[in-house]
């Protein structure tokens, strides 16, 4: 079985304003993007790890992956204007890989428990499609309309948020990624492509650590 690891890394970091892409921020001395791919690389069971990046970005990419000592790297793609055009370039080089996990590349607290018992549900539900790394909500949460008016208040007892690894079978993934791309659908993040054509996606509580690096005040969990 390949158990294959995106990691995309190919955001320009705009809401952080570094100037610079905040995946090569340095944290514990290391840019954040490493920190997430050596949690990545202990795994035994991942096979393969394909890095999404900004064209001018790769060859600083292979080098820091080298320096890092990454072993599992297959290669360093460039990425597109949005996310899921980053992650639709990295799915052309999966190959026959029967099992695709997606990682944000600026979420450096991804824990081995998600990646381990994302595959063991896989593995043990042949019915379920895929596995999205989540936490509960903890506010109210509002549905508003184009002027800021409150619509509904859903039951936040059905509501979690999504964070990544999402991992999936290969073959849903791509045809999702596909089935988008063909009708234009943007979603926010991988799961909302699968749900679209039906895929059976699980969520598995995750940590309200694993956060994503996104703005200025999460610099302090650094
Ligand atoms: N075209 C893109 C956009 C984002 N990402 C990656 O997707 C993850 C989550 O995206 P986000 O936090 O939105 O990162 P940026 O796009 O860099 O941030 P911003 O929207 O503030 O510019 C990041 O690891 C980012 O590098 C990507 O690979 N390709
Ligand atoms: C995939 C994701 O990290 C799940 O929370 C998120 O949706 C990415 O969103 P962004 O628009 O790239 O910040």
């Amino acid at each position: 079985m390949k158990y294959t690891f995106i990691v995309a890394a190919a955001g320009s970091g705009k809401r952080m304003g570094l100037g610079y892409p905040k995946q090569f921020l340095e944290y514990q001395g290391k840019p954040i993007f490493i920190k997430t791919l050596e949690k990545i690389d202990q795994n035994p069971r991942v096979t393969d790890i394909i890095v999404v990046t900004n064209k001018e970005y790769t060859e600083k990419v292979e080098k820091l992956c080298e320096k890092y000592r990454i072993k599992k790297i297959k290669c360093v793609v460039q990425g597109g204007k949005e996310r899921q055009d980053s992650i639709q370039n990295a799915l052309e080089k999966t190959g026959n890989s029967e099992i695709i996990a997606v990682q944000d590349g600026v979420r450096p607290f991804i824990e081995n428990r998600f990646i381990e018992d994302s595959y063991r549900i896989l593995e043990k539900n042949c019915d379920v499609d895929g596995v999205v790394i989540g936490v509960p909500v903890k506010d109210t949460i509002k549905l508003v309309d184009k002027d800021g008016f409150i619509t509904s208040t859903p039951d936040r007892s059905l509501l979690m948020a999504a964070q990544t690894p999402q991992v999936f079978r290969g073959e849903i993934l791509k045809k999702a990624y596909s089935d988008a791309s063909k009708s234009n659908y943007l979603g926010t993040d991988d799961s909302s492509l699968v749900e679209r054509i039906n895929g059976k996606v699980i969520v598995l509580e995750g940590s309200y650590n694993n956060i994503k690096i996104t703005t200025q005040e999460d610099l302090k969990y650094l």
